[in-house]
Formats: C-alpha cells, sequence, structure tokens
C-alpha cells in the first residue's frame, strides 16, 4: 500500500479536525480552609495545514494529541479555570498562535456543577448536583472568535397553562385537541456572544451564565403555553432582550408527553391527575431566535 498521493486517484482531502475529546480536568482552589471546585471535560478539536498527515504520512505538522491533553491540565495548573469560556478562549488562543501549523482551535467544554454539603459547611466537602451540564464552545482562526455558551439536560415541566389546538387536520390526525396539558421538556440551550475580538472585553461570562439559565426558566414558566414552538420563542426572546452582549440563542426543546391515563376500566375519574410520561418518540421543537440584524452562526446540526 503507498502513502502517496496518486494523480490518478479521484480523492482529495475535505475537511478535517484532530485533538483530545474529553479530558476531564477538576481544579481545586485552595482559600485557607475553604476550598473551591470546577468539574471540566474539555475538547481540543484542530486544524490547519494537515494535507501531509493525512496524505504523505509526514507527522511534521502534527502537535499530538496527547500534548493537547497535557495543556489542558498545564493550563489548569497555570492559569486556574476562572470560567469555562475564559479557558477554552486561554487554549484556544494557545494552539492557534503557537504553532504555525495551526490555522483554527475549537474548544469545547461541559462543566458539571457541585454545591457545598451544608448546612455545617466544611470547606471541602461537595455534593454533584445533577441539574444541568453547562456547555461552552470558543473557536478561533488567528482572527476572529466566536464564543457559544450553553446548557444542556435542563428538565422543566408546567402542570397547566399548556394548550394545543386548531392545528391541521388530514385523514392521518387523531390527536384530540387540548386546553390543559402538561408540558415538560428536556432543554438543549445555545446563545452566542457578540464579542469577537481581544479588542473589545470579555463578557462576564461567570455572571451571564445564571442570568441566562434564570431567564430560559423564568420564560417557561411565565409563557401562557399555545404550543411548545410558541414557548421556545419566548424562551430565546427573553434572553436576547435581557442580555446585550448575546446576539443569538438556539433551543432544541424534545416534547415529553405526558398522556393521561385512561382510568375509565376501574370505574375511577382523572381529572388531569395521573399521567404516563412516554419515553418515545417525542416531539421535537428547534430554532432559533436572533437579535435584528444579527446573522444566523450557531450550527443547525452537530
Ligand atoms: O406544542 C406542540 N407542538 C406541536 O407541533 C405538536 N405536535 C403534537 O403532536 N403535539 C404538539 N405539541
Amino acid at each position: 500500500m503507498t502513502a502517496e498521493p496518486s494523480p490518478a486517484r479521484p480523492t482529495r482531502l475535505g475537511q478535517n479536525q484532530y485533538g483530545k475529546a474529553e479530558v476531564r480536568v477538576v481544579r481545586v482552589v485552595r482559600d485557607g480552609d475553604t476550598h473551591h471546585l470546577k468539574d471540566l471535560s474539555v475538547s481540543v478539536a484542530l486544524s490547519g495545514a494537515m494535507e501531509d498527515v493525512h496524505l504523505s504520512g509526514s507527522n511534521a505538522a502534527v502537535l499530538t494529541t496527547d500534548t493537547t491533553k497535557n495543556t489542558v491540565y498545564a493550563f489548569a495548573q497555570k492559569h486556574g479555570i476562572e470560567s469555562a469560556e475564559g479557558f477554552a478562549i486561554l487554549l484556544a488562543r494557545h494552539f492557534v498562535t503557537s504553532q504555525a501549523s495551526i490555522h483554527r482551535a475549537r474548544i469545547r467544554v461541559e462543566q458539571y456543577a457541585w454545591d457545598r454539603i451544608g448546612p455545617q459547611e466544611t470547606g471541602h466537602s461537595f455534593v454533584r448536583d445533577a441539574r444541568e451540564t453547562r456547555t461552552t464552545e470558543v473557536t478561533f482562526d488567528g482572527a476572529h472568535w466566536q464564543v457559544v455558551s450553553g446548557l444542556k439536560d435542563m428538565v422543566v415541566l408546567n402542570t397547566t397553562d399548556s394548550e394545543f389546538r386548531g392545528y391541521l387536520k388530514d385523514g392521518y390526525t387523531t390527536l384530540p385537541e387540548t386546553r390543559d396539558r402538561v408540558l415538560a421538556t428536556e432543554v438543549t440551550a445555545r446563545w452566542r456572544f457578540s464579542w469577537s475580538g481581544d479588542d473589545q472585553p470579555e463578557p462576564a461570562w461567570e455572571e451571564t451564565y445564571p442570568q441566562v439559565r434564570g431567564h430560559l426558566l423564568a420564560a417557561f414558566a411565565e409563557t401562557y403555553s399555545l404550543s411548545l414552538q410558541q414557548t421556545l420563542y419566548s424562551m430565546g426572546a427573553r434572553v436576547i432582550e435581557r442580555t446585550p452582549g448575546v446576539d443569538e440563542v438556539r433551543l432544541s426543546l424534545p416534547n415529553k408527553h405526558h398522556f393521561l391515563v385512561d382510568l375509565e376500566p376501574f370505574g375511577l375519574k382523572n381529572d388531569n391527575e395521573v399521567y404516563y410520561a412516554a419515553d418515545r418518540p417525542y416531539g421535537l421543537i428547534e430554532g432559533t431566535v436572533l437579535r435584528e440584524g444579527a446573522e444566523a452562526a450557531i450550527p443547525v446540526t452537530d
């Protein structure tokens, strides 16, 4: 087998990237007896002048994935982890500016939350908070930055204030209209910051996350829903309206259907009290909300 590209071979190299995925790093800051914890999974994806490694087998342009993993740990020690976004920016800048062959870095971070064990806090005891996972994706090509932060696995439910009726009906429609249903979903949200470069001060990453999370929850709770699509729009719009540094929000909302159980065979009434929480299939409602004038940049599929 030859590693040489053959002129006769009708192929060429398309998009490619490489790096270490899911580097688990836990950083402890010891402030006397009060300790602080950041728990991340970091995925590095690099691209650039990588034709040779694919076509001729020369590794001369390759910063090894092992090195990228080591860099994550070394940077956690040297720079600390103030925020997922700030840490990802440091890594992206380092990879792109330190090696001529690397033209673009994409750093994805998942952050897992830990709460202090109370009420008598030891200062060093934590319980994993399984509410949701915080995410960020930072991309840098040497000139432009893009920061898309988000969350996933945030499960929410309204026991009323949700209707669904007035939809198209054809020969296959059996769904009964409802003026009062349970509305539940597992939110995946991504929001793109307008921040695009080192000439602007970085947004307050740590403050923004709980604010955006709060807006998503408040909009879900306060919207009298005529459809999950309408709820999606209110959630995204509330984030854009109240977060000046965010231009785009993309939401993926599976409709976690709750069906009323028919209890008549047992001589029982079911006045919106007992539901079957269905697993699948589920409706999947997805959409982007943009600030007026902003261009969509968050990928529709991942
Ligand atoms: O909020 C909803 N949107 C839909 O598009 C839809 N379709 C469906 O069967 N149930 C629902 N609910």
